[in-house]
């Protein structure tokens, strides 16, 4: 039986598949997209990075191949997949395997109703990356990776999976993955509202500096409500965000900077409207905290506007311009 198994092995999923077979872990992507299953299988997986491809083989199968019982999930499909990945994989998760999660959004909660707390483990990625054709993955630049158990527990399991994605780079354990996962969600809501316009997030993010601030602080202030410890990550810091902070210009100047360095200068949001043309998570990412908000009193007008500009963005009823920032922040 694999060690790993990466489910959904794109953008975050390869990168760690990449890195953990090529450091002699055992490991099988299981990936919908047949092309790029197909790919792997004949060429291996492809990192693209800036000193050019490197390559490394590793097993993959389609959902229907996989075997009928895992052990070590790392789920990385996006937040809209997770729903229809966890009945394919119940029935098939060891007693005692777990499922990682490694997305964007507070997917945790949903891995648990299905599979059980006991074998739900949470993480939270920062780093950047693209899938750019079938079994070719580009490193679009290094950030956090952190992995905690949602109880807040430093488990053996986090530090023997920590200590395995170290393989990647300076992965680490944390006794408050929620903090880093709310504070992703605000860093979130500005690359969120870049996808509305076709530019650099550096760029459209130090443009609209008030509506970024202000869409942060709204997310941020929900998390505040429910008692949430915010954690720093990168070069965001949640705390100059909060509402009645007086630190964001500087926090910005320092954000946008370490953006600029990015290879990857747009989010994985705008890509799969502009270029893979096809539905986008964030809707499953906010869904709980629009929730929260309404449920708290927590007034989050500017989230909801942008989410309903994106929808439209989406279904092509808007085009994509930078004019809808510029409406968003008057
Ligand atoms: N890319 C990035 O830089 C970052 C991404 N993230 C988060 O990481 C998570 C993964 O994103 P990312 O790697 O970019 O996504 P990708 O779209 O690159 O990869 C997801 C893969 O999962 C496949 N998939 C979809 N449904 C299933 C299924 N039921 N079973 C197996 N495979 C499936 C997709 O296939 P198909 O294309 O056919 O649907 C695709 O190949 C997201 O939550 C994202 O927000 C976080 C930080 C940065
Ligand atoms: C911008 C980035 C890479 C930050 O982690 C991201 O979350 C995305 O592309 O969806």
């Amino acid at each position: 039986m694999a060690e790993y198994t990466v489910v959904g092995g794109g953008a975050i999923g390869g990168t760690l598949a990449f890195h953990l077979a090529r450091a002699g872990h055992r490991v099988l992507i299981v990936d919908a997209d047949e092309a790029h299953v197909a790919a792997i299988r004949s060429n291996g997986l492809v990192l693209r990075g800036p000193d050019g491809d490197a390559r490394v083989s590793i097993e993959a199968v389609v959902p229907d191949a996989a075997p009928a019982e895992l052990r070590g999930v790392l789920l990385a499909v996006k937040a809209q997949a997770t729903a229809g990945v966890l009945s394919w994989l119940e029935p098939r998760l060891a007693s005692d395997g777990f499922v990682v999660s490694l997305q964007n959004g507070l997917n945790e909660r949903l891995i648990a109703s299905v599979v059980g707390p006991e074998r739900t483990v949470g993480a939270f990625v920062n780093l950047f990356a693209d899938v750019v054709e079938p079994g070719v993955v580009r490193d679009g630049g290094q950030g956090a990776l952190v992995v905690g158990e949602p109880d807040g527990r430093i488990s053996e399991r986090v530090e023997r999976i920590v200590a395995d994605l170290q393989a990647w780079g300076p992965a680490k354990a944390t006794d408050n993955v929620e903090g880093y996962l709310w504070a992703k969600l605000g860093f979130g809501a500005m690359l969120t509202t870049t996808a509305l316009a076709d530019a650099p997030m550096a760029e459209l993010i130090d443009r609209h500096r008030p509506l970024m601030h202000a869409i942060t602080a709204e997310v941020l202030a929900v998390a505040l409500a429910g008692g949430r410890r915010l954690e720093a990550f990168d070069q965001f810091d949640p705390a100059a965000y909060v509402p009645g902070s007086t630190a964001q210009d500087a926090a910005t100047d320092r954000l946008t900077a370490w953006l600029r360095t990015m290879p990857k200068d747009r989010s994985g949001i705008w890509r799969d409207i502009a270029v893979r043309h096809r539905p986008v998570e964030v809707h499953d990412h906010y869904g709980p905290v629009l929730a929260e908000a309404a449920s708290r009193g927590v007034p989050v007008p500017l989230l909801t506007a942008m989410l309903e500009r994106l929808r439209a963005v989406e279904t092509g009823e808007a085009a994509m311009s930078e004019q809808h920032l510029v409406e968003l922040g008057r």
